[in-house]
C-alpha cells in the first residue's frame, strides 16, 4: 500500500503495520477456527449493487431512520470495544465522526471512553449504548441511568455472551488491556477482559 488508506483492506495493512500485535490481533480475529467470521465476510460479499442508469442522479439522497431517528445514510458504527488501544481519542473520535457524517454510534460496555466523554466530545451525535446485563442489577441500573443523562437516545442489549468465545490468538499472546487504559465502565477492576460467566447474567430469557 503506498500513501493514504482508501479501502477496508488498506486499512487492515496500515492496522497491521502500526497496531502492537495483540491489539491488532484482538481486533482481527475471531473465535476457534473463525469459520463464522469467514462466513460474515462471506455473506457481505454476495450483497450486491445493481447499477440503475438513465435516472436523475443530480440529487441523492441515502438517508433514512433508525428508531425514529433520521441519519444520513443505512450506516452506522455497531459495539466495538476497547478502541483507545488503536488512538488516544478512541471511542471519542469515533463519535465525532458519526457527528460530521450525520450517522449514529453503538458505545461498547467495554469503552475505553466513558458514556459522558463521548457525549462530551460529540453532544450532537446520535448515540446508543450497548449494554450487558449484569448479575448486579444496580450495576445495570446504573449504566442505564447514565446513558439516559448523557443524551444517549437507546439500549441495546447484547445477550450473546454469556461466556466469551475462545479466540485463539488472544490466548496465545495472552491478550489483556494495555495498563496505560481502563475499562471506562468502572465496573472491571483490572485489564483482563472480563470474566463474562462472572459478572453477566446467564439465563437470559423473557422470564429472568
Ligand atoms: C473488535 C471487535 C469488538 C467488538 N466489541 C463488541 C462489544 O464490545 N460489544 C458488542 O456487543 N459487540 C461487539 N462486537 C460485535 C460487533 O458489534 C458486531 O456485532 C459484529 O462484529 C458483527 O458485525 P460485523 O459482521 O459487521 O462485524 C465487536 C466486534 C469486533 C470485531
Amino acid at each position: 500500500m503506498s500513501g493514504k488508506p482508501v479501502c477496508i483492506s488498506d486499512f487492515e495493512d496500515y492496522a497491521k503495520k502500526f497496531l502492537p500485535k495483540s491489539v491488532y490481533d484482538y481486533y482481527r480475529s475471531g473465535a476457534d477456527d473463525e469459520e463464522t467470521l469467514a462466513d460474515n465476510v462471506a455473506a457481505f460479499s454476495r450483497w450486491k449493487l445493481y447499477p440503475r442508469v438513465l435516472r436523475d442522479v443530480s440529487v441523492m439522497d441515502l438517508s433514512t431512520s433508525v428508531l425514529g431517528q433520521k441519519i444520513s445514510m443505512p450506516i452506522c458504527v455497531g459495539a466495538t470495544a476497547m478502541q483507545r488501544m488503536a488512538h488516544p481519542d478512541g471511542e471519542m473520535a469515533t463519535a465525532k465522526a458519526c457527528q460530521a457524517m450525520g450517522t449514529g454510534m453503538m458505545l461498547s460496555s467495554w469503552a475505553t471512553s466513558s458514556i459522558e466523554e463521548v457525549a462530551e466530545a460529540a453532544p450532537d451525535s446520535l448515540r446508543w449504548l450497548q449494554l450487558y446485563v449484569y448479575k448486579d442489577r444496580e450495576v445495570t441500573k446504573s449504566l442505564v441511568k447514565r446513558a439516559e443523562r448523557a443524551g444517549y437516545k437507546g439500549i441495546f442489549v447484547t445477550v450473546d455472551t454469556p461466556f466469551l468465545g475462545r479466540r485463539i490468538d488472544d490466548v496465545r499472546n495472552k491478550f489483556q488491556l494495555p495498563p496505560h487504559l481502563r475499562f471506562s465502565t468502572k465496573f472491571q477492576s483490572n485489564n483482563k477482559v472480563p470474566l463474562c460467566s462472572e459478572m453477566y447474567v446467564r439465563q437470559h430469557s423473557f422470564k429472568c
